[in-house]
């Protein structure tokens, strides 16, 4: 498969492959992979530990760089950008939720969801509005003002989520965001984020070891030893 970007995509990379060279020998841990991912779409990615799932979201997110092929964002090949500007469109047409939270433990709930806006110069007024806004809508409206400590592992989970949606980004790239929950907790807030996204007309690419929630996405990837298989 060649993908040219169409206007629907959001996120496509073309023949994608990712060596490491280990003990002076090279492992290829991805191969050739290509995938479009449309506007709006949930997507799942899928695959035995060890298949390559984290290294293809980095890619796909610019966190590091294939040793072949391309990566396309919203229209530009980031690929080809240095880190700077990469990290720049990154930061503008991306979310990322880690199984692990990383909000800031000094700040609270709404000052770490109101972060990303700051940083893109809203007044303190406007960003802390939307962030309670976001808040409110995984239903943290009653949380506002807790540090990440102050907050259950579920709580923390759908403040990061809300700070990764708040800038309203074409995508977001998730990895077993809620690895570390118990299963109610992490339904919880999978039927929060999946919600979200689609009132926002976010699309989705979640790494996931949860078949019944992959099923709950428009589409699975399954990633065998590196490689694609169709579905
Ligand atoms: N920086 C690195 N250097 C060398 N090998 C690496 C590096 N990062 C990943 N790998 C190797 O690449 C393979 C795929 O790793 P990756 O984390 O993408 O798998 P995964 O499918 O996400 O696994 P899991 O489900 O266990 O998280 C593994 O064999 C891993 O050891």
């Amino acid at each position: 498969m060649n993908n040219t970007p169409s206007t629907d995509a959001v996120l496509l990379c073309n023949n994608l492959s990712k060596s490491f060279k280990e003990a002076g020998l090279f492992v290829d841990v991805l191969k050739r992979v290509s995938l479009q991912i449309n506007k709006g779409e949930q997507v799942a990615i899928v695959g035995t530990s060890g298949s390559g799932k984290s290294t293809l979201l980095h890619l796909l997110g610019g966190l590091d760089n294939p040793s072949e092929g391309e990566v396309w964002v919203a229209g530009q090949q980031i690929n080809l950008l240095s880190p700077a500007k990469r990290g720049k469109w990154r930061n503008k047409y991306l979310g990322f939720v880690y199984q692990f939270h990383h909000l800031l433990p000094e700040f609270t709930a709404v000052e770490n969801v109101s972060m990303p806006l700051l940083i893109r110069g809203l007044s303190v007024k406007e960003a802390m509005e939307k962030a309670g806004y976001l808040l409110n809508e995984v239903g943290l409206g009653h949380r506002l003002k807790h540090k990440p400590s102050e907050l259950s592992g579920g709580e923390r989970q759908r403040t990061a989520i809300a700070r990764a949606l708040v800038t309203e980004p074409h995508c977001i790239l998730a990895d077993e965001p809620t690895g570390n929950l118990d299963k109610r907790t992490a339904d919880h807030v999978y039927e929060k984020m999946l919600m979200l996204n689609k009132t926002i007309g976010t699309s989705l690419v979640l790494v996931t070891h949860d078949a019944t929630l992959a099923a709950k996405m428009d589409r699975t990837l399954h990633l065998t030893d590196g490689e694609l298989m169709t579905e």
